[in-house]
């Protein structure tokens, strides 16, 4: 039995614009999912989703998910948490040339759902992985972004950058550029974030943006601007001292290009009223700066402040459900001690398995 775990991550900025060329800077944070996989001795496919909603959902198939199991839970989300973690089985077997392998999984993660924290990507590169020892193949970290990147383009109908990926499977904070992905050294950042609860559909708040920038001239110039916010960023980063406490200058400045970063993906129509109101509320509680993260639509902001003041003030915004400190996580993807917790799994994986009955489990 292999465990692994992979964190997910917050943008300082970039998001959106990164699906287009421009440059993008993801840090990952403390937050991780955990993917645990256990070889069968058939072909079968059998998953756990712990966190997927607040039951869960354990189904069996066979081979591929073509054909479907009947589930009593909200469909489309089984739907899409097979793609994602079927995306992955696909890469794990692709690269240990073991195309008929069999797994018993179960993922579990702290990273909410659809809320621009990077559930999804965390969620591929820990399964990947965990499957690829699992059959007792190690990956570089490097390889293991690519594979998750395909995956996760496969996933979601062409609409995903490398960003999410590459930050997943490498950790602290890293810039991406088309294919060009580089770990950055950066200062600790004190990133705050706030979550409305909600969630947005990355594929779908992508294809809106990609509308309206065919459509407008002026979106595809407010697209490039993202990417000429997300230069500056880099400058002044690459001119701080990674190893001292970034200084005032610093993040006033980072803070800065936040605010326009935000301002630019609301003009994109990726904002939501939630993450307007937590935004201003992080503003006016003296954070440097405060904007979405992720692909948007509902979810999660993340802003720049080292005192307690901007999580007090979400934790009394109306919309916002949970604010927290987001330390950066230095490490990416990682195996983890698969006997941590081993019992209760493996409970949990000889309980309600749902089968059709026919004998090939889907
Ligand atoms: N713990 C989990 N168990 C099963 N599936 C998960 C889990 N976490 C994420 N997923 C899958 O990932 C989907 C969310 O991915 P999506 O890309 O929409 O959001 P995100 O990655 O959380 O945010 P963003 O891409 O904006 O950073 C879920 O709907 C589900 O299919
Ligand atoms: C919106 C987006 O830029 C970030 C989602 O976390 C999509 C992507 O880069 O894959
Ligand atoms: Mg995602």
């Amino acid at each position: 039995m292999t465990l692994s775990s992979a964190p997910g991550k917050v943008y300082l900025f970039g998001e959106h614009a990164v699906v287009y060329g421009e440059p993008a800077v993801p840090c990952a944070i403390e937050r991780r999912a955990r993917v645990r996989v256990e070889a069968r001795d058939d072909d079968h496919v059998r998953v756990r989703a712990t966190d997927l909603s607040l039951d869960g959902f354990t189904v069996e198939y066979h081979g591929s998910t073509d054909e479907r199991p009947d589930v009593d839970v909200d469909r489309s989300l089984v739907d899409a948490a097979m793609g994602y973690v079927d995306a992955a089985v696909d890469q794990a077997r692709d690269a240990a040339d073991a195309p008929d392998a069999g797994f018993d999984i179960v993922v579990e993660s702290d990273i909410p759902l659809g809320a621009g924290l990077g559930s999804s990507a965390a969620v591929v590169v820990a399964g990947i992985d965990a499957a690829t020892r699992e059959l007792g193949h190690e990956l570089p970290p490097e390889e293991v972004a690519d594979r998750a990147f395909r995956a996760e383009y496969e996933v979601q109908d062409g609409q995903a950058s490398r960003a999410d990926t590459f930050c997943s499977a490498m950790g602290g904070a890293v810039r991406v550029e088309g294919d060009d992905c580089r770990a950055i050294d950066t200062p600790a950042l004190p990133f705050v974030v706030g979550f409305d609860g909600g969630a947005g559909d990355t594929g779908e708040l992508v294809a809106g943006v990609r509308r309206l920038k065919e459509e407008y001239d002026f979106a595809a110039d407010t697209v490039e601007s993202i990417g000429d916010i997300v230069r500056r960023g880099e400058e002044l980063l690459t001119e701080s001292d990674p190893s001292a406490q970034p200084s005032e200058e610093l993040l006033t400045e980072l803070g800065r290009l936040m605010d326009f970063d935000h301002g630019l993906l609301e003009a994109l129509g990726v904002s939501s009223r939630s993450l307007d109101a937590m935004v201003w509320a992080a503003r006016d509680a003296g954070a440097y700066g405060a904007k979405l993260t992720g692909a948007g639509g509902g979810g999660c902001i993340v802003a720049l402040d080292p005192t307690p003041e901007t999580r007090t003030a979400l934790r009394f915004t109306p919309g916002c459900e949970d604010a927290f400190r987001a330390e950066l996580a230095r490490e990416g993807v990682r195996a983890e001690d698969a006997d941590d917790g081993g019992g209760e799994e493996d409970a949990a994986i000889d309980g309600d398995v749902i089968d059709d009955g026919d004998g090939d489990g889907v």
